[in-house]
């Protein structure tokens, strides 16, 4: 068996708690309320930054030319396939391209972006990757599913992310992530690839409190100036 199938028995009952969450079923049914998307929107857009920033760590680590090619093209896709949907979502709630990017990162964010930041600096190519496969997995899993709803691709604003996530397109950079972390699973002790499910084990409960966070227009406690 692949180590990401094993990985995925060991991470669906997270990956499907993502279906059942308000977010996600607001998205299905249309009736989420715009002022939480517009705040998942800014925040993705600051951890897309930082996602985009660990793909080139990738390219830096990558042990031949062929993984760097990958790691280079997933980066490229992340910046503009990807974040051009953001860009497109805020032109038609007039956010500006530079509020976009200022927008200050909120808790979970922080964290999430910090823990793969981390464990892709520590490590060999092995922790990136394995610290990258659930946000584009987890993504393609959500887009697939929303697109079996009757309609929900015609929707007037919620249309554009199930397309995108749903699209040829994003389940190639899905297949991509998941092909270079089985290859350099191989070969890995059983004690190596536990430690490596652990990471994507925390990244799908990162996941989950990312959707929460945008439920919750989560911000700082305190605001200050
Ligand atoms: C938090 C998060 N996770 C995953 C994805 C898909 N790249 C995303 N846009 N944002």
């Amino acid at each position: 068996m692949k180590f990401t199938d094993s990985v995925f028995k060991r991470v669906e009952p997270i990956w499907e708690s993502y279906m059942k969450h308000p977010f996600i079923q607001g998205l299905g049914d249309g009736t989420l309320d715009e002022e939480k998307f517009k705040h998942w929107l800014k925040q993705d857009y600051v951890y897309l930054i930082e996602y985009a920033r660990l793909f080139s760590i990738g390219a830096a680590k990558s042990t031949d030319l062929k993984m760097m090619t990958t790691y280079a093209d997933l980066a490229n896709g992340t910046l503009h396939t990807e974040m051009d949907l953001h860009r497109s979502y805020a032109k038609q709630f007039n956010i500006s391209e530079e509020e976009l990017e200022q927008t200050e990162p909120a808790q979970t964010t922080v964290a999430y972006t910090s823990y793969m930041l981390n464990l892709a600096q520590q490590g060999g190519i092995e922790n990136v990757i394995a610290a990258i496969l659930t946000c584009t997995w987890s993504y393609s899993y959500i887009g697939l599913k929303l697109a079996e709803i009757e309609g929900v691709k015609d929707h007037p604003l919620y249309g554009e992310w199930v397309n995108m996530y749903a699209s040829e397109e994003f389940s190639t950079f899905k297949e991509d992530c998941i092909q270079l972390m089985d290859t350099v699973a191989e070969g890995k002790t059983e004690e190596e690839l536990n430690r490596l499910e652990d990471i994507i084990v925390k990244t799908s409960y990162y996941e989950y409190m990312f959707w929460e966070m945008a439920e919750n227009l989560e911000t700082w406690p305190v605001p200050v100036k």
